[in-house]
């Protein structure tokens, strides 16, 4: 499915943990390739991606990405989707930057040449030639977050996940790694606390407490969800 770009097909969906609701969807269609989704603390953002991934289990309901079942059916899922979490240390668990992006080559079933060859284009893309045999701890913060991006795209998926993705980065380091998102051809689902950024995408949908709110294009949405953010009071932490 690498390459396709279907998009997101989701059928409702249901999550609760205990007492707690987490997600409560309709049916939805995302062929678009720029999607924002916003909410607040708690809303649900974090577990809709990892649903969104295959890696949490749900209810009921089903995903398909780019045609695959990525809860039903993994080796397509790592195929058609790829997952940027917010911490580099969550998703890194090899100690170079080679054996980081191959093992994700190697779970598609590559080996030898194919592998290095894909690995080389990989960190060409973006001009780390030289960070073939870096050590993951020599790296900082901002550049570990783009080794995991570099390891997301080297699998070449038609989605990519990204959840906060320039969280505790400074700002020179957000504008490359936004320009890097920028240039993909990939589908790209991301999670934001940052409304500005999504100006220009192609839709948006705010979770509020598991459910969407409203869907829409950023001038359909954001207004109305920065407006609401911005008038709540400052018992939002008695609300977590
Ligand atoms: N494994 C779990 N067990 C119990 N509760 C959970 C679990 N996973 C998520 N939740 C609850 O589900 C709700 C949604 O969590 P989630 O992490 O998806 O929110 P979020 O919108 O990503 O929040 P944030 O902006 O703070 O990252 C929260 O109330 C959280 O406590």
């Amino acid at each position: 499915m690498s390459g396709d770009h279907q998009g997101i097909e989701v059928d409702a969906l249901r999550f609760s943990r205990g007492e707690r609701l987490v997600l409560d969807l309709p049916d939805l269609c995302i062929p678009e390739k720029r999607v924002g989704i916003v909410g607040r603390n708690g809303s649900g953002k974090t577990t809709l991606m990892r649903v969104l991934a295959g890696l949490q289990a749900v209810d009921a309901g089903r995903v398909l990405v780019n045609g695959a079942d990525v809860a039903g059916d993994r080796q397509a899922a790592i195929r058609a989707v790829g997952i940027l979490f917010q911490n580099p240390d969550h998703q890194i668990i090899f100690p170079t930057v080679e054996e980081e992006i191959s093992f994700g080559l190697q779970q598609l079933g590559q080996s030898g040449d194919k592998l290095v060859d894909n690995l080389c284009k990989t960190l060409a893309r973006f001009g780390k030639e030289d960070w073939r045999e870096r050590h993951i701890q020599t790296l900082s913060g901002g550049q570990r977050h783009l080794v995991c991006l570099l390891a997301v795209l080297a699998m070449k998926p038609g989605t990519i996940l990204l959840d906060e993705p320039f969280a505790g980065l400074d700002i020179p380091v957000t504008r490359a790694l936004n320009h890097a998102i920028d240039g993909l051809e990939e589908q790209v689902v991301m999670i934001t606390h940052d409304a500005a950024r999504l100006e220009g995408f192609d839709r948006v949908i705010w979770l509020e407490g598991g459910r969407i709110e409203r869907d829409g294009t950023p001038a359909q949405v954001l207004p109305a969800y920065l407006e609401t953010m911005n008038r709540e009071g400052t018992d939002a932490i008695a609300d977590l």
